[in-house]
């Protein structure tokens, strides 16, 4: 469990309940499901909000990826902010309705789940990033779009950025990755947009990583420029910097560079607060409430950006 001053953090167990609350208190907005399990059994939770939430209705679809990484609890927070948000202020907000209305949003509050756990083990924080795969792999460096082709991760099983022993190596960026490989219906992605949630340093990122190149083959002057608009509108007004991924250092098998390469989905890493290294990953639970919500223009920008094309 967390410890004192971090109790408004949702453990796994209380994530799940959280969901599951939103599907009681919401059943025609939202359907709950899993992406699959992680290492140690537990589910990656998934859930979707839309109108009409059971049918699978012809509405451009858009997720949000969080707690990719263990100890960026904060991400997980602001994945069930924005189930909340979406489903408590459909009724009464005119603009939330016309985005749930007009899109399929998928949510996974942690895809790295076991990590977490870990890392709130025994009541005290133990830094940790990785899955619980043997020595851990870092599920950031685990996505099979150029895997391992930069130096942009560590082959060795001690490191913070181990890669895994191959693409997709990690039960969870696996499940994941098949679940996004599945809402192509019909030859199409069904998924446009995309941000994946992590702390720290109050950035907007976007593809690719793996290369200091502004323009790279499947990303074009066009798709950059795309991407570097989208980014500075959202980064506006949040307050975050954007930025190419590459801009803050290499990184070879991103989810944003698989997301983009192999979907064309509209993909963006937001890191969160703080800044800096203090509190750097462990905030106290009195910054959820200011920090998720300091993001709800930038998400409905990104929505929109799903319905605009
Ligand atoms: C998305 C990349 C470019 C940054 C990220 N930073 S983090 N969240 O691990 O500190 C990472 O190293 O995976
Ligand atoms: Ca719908
Ligand atoms: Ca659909
Ligand atoms: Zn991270």
């Amino acid at each position: 469990d967390f410890p004192a001053g971090y109790t408004g953090y949702h453990t796994y167990a209380e994530t799940q309940t959280e969901l599951q609350k939103a599907v009681a208190n919401y059943p025609s907005l939202t359907k709950l499901g899993s992406a699959g399990t992680s290492y140690e059994g537990r589910a990656l939770s998934l859930i979707k909000i839309s109108d009409n939430a059971a049918t699978d209705e012809n509405e451009p679809e858009v997720l949000f990826t969080c707690n990719q990484h263990a100890r960026e609890h904060l991400t997980t927070e602001m994945c069930l902010h924005i189930v909340d948000r979406l489903t408590s202020g459909y009724a009464t907000n005119s603009a939330i309705k016309r985005l749930v209305d007009s899109t399929e949003i998928w949510v996974i509050p942690s895809v790295n789940p076991d990590g977490s756990e870990y890392d709130i083990s025994g009541g005290t924080f133990h830094s940790w990033r990785k899955n619980r795969q043997g020595p851990g792999t870092d599920t950031n460096r685990n996505w099979g779009y150029k895997w391992g082709c930069c130096g942009g991760s560590s082959g060795s099983t001690s490191s913070e950025t181990y890669r895994g022993t191959a693409a997709f190596s990690a039960p969870e960026t696996r499940a994941v990755s098949n679940w996004v490989n599945s809402r192509v219906v019909g030859g199409t992605q069904q998924i446009k947009t995309h941000i994946d949630f992590h702390t720290y340093s109050e950035l907007v990122l976007w593809p690719f990583g793996y290369t200091y190149d502004r323009t790279a083959p499947g990303l074009t002057a066009a798709d950059a420029t795309k991407f570097e608009n989208l980014g500075k509108q959202m980064a506006a007004t949040n307050g975050y910097t954007p930025q190419q991924s590459s801009d803050l250092y290499i990184t070879d098998g991103s989810v944003n560079d698989w997301m983009w390469a192999q979907h064309k989905i509209w993909s963006f890493t937001f890191e969160m607060y703080p800044k800096g290294s203090s509190p750097g990953f462990y905030p106290r639970d009195t910054q959820i409430g200011p920090q998720t919500t300091r993001n709800d223009q930038a998400v409905d920008i990104l929505i929109n950006a799903a319905i605009s094309g």
